[in-house]
């Protein structure tokens, strides 16, 4: 039995059912992989934790050589409000100079721990840096120089768990992205 019925009374609801999900990666791979010489190498960032569903199914959709990394960063510990203050706790094994990255995350919603990584990664001279975020809350942006170069799709300003996302850390095995109920959180 899957994930979604251990969870089913804490969703209120759910915004972006499992189909649709899996529908757009597959577009977005495509977008992604056309953006790109043929054949050129791309190393894949993948944000911990949040992002890991969507970096596995994104890279199955991307018909380029793909090398799989990964940076731990974290600004929200347990609550539902950025904290603003962006922690490395892993930073990448790859060296990135003169090579093509593709950051992959959840969601964008204040924009610091995207500012924060593409500025840092930046440093090390990689050859390109595109992003790529399955959700993103345009309403919640506090940082205003950053845009998603690949987005799956735009949510309300509602806190959202699932494929990913957390909640406490529980909610990111469920396949689809839904939002909690309130009684759960506040
Ligand atoms: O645009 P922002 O306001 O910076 O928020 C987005 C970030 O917040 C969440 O990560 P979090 O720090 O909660 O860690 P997690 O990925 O391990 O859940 C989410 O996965 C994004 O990485
Ligand atoms: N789980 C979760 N993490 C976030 N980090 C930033 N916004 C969100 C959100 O809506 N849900
Ligand atoms: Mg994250």
């Amino acid at each position: 039995m899957r994930s979604d019925s251990i969870f089913k009374d804490d969703i209120a609801k759910i915004i972006i059912p499992e189909r649709v999900l899996q529908n757009r990666i597959e577009e977005l791979g495509g977008e992604i992989t056309s953006s790109y010489q043929h054949g050129e190498e791309v190393v894949m960032v993948c944000i911990l934790r949040g992002a890991v569903m969507f970096m596995a199914d994104l890279s199955q959709q991307i018909n380029l050589p793909v090398i799989f990394d990964f940076m731990d960063v974290s600004s929200y510990g347990v609550a539902t409000e950025s904290s603003g203050v962006v922690r490395i706790i892993k930073d990448l094994e790859e060296n990135i100079e003169n090579r093509h990255v593709l950051i992959v995350e959840d969601i964008m919603d204040t924009g610091k721990t995207l500012k924060y990584v593409v500025d840092m990664l930046q440093t090390r001279n990689p050859a390109s840096i595109k992003i790529a975020t399955l959700l993103d809350k345009p309403e919640r942006r506090v940082v205003k120089q950053i845009n998603a170069d690949f987005n799956g799709f735009e949510i309300p300003d509602e806190f959202v768990v699932g494929y990913g996302l957390d909640f406490a850390e529980r909610y990111r095995n469920l396949p689809f992205i839904g939002v909690l109920k309130k009684e759960l959180y506040s």
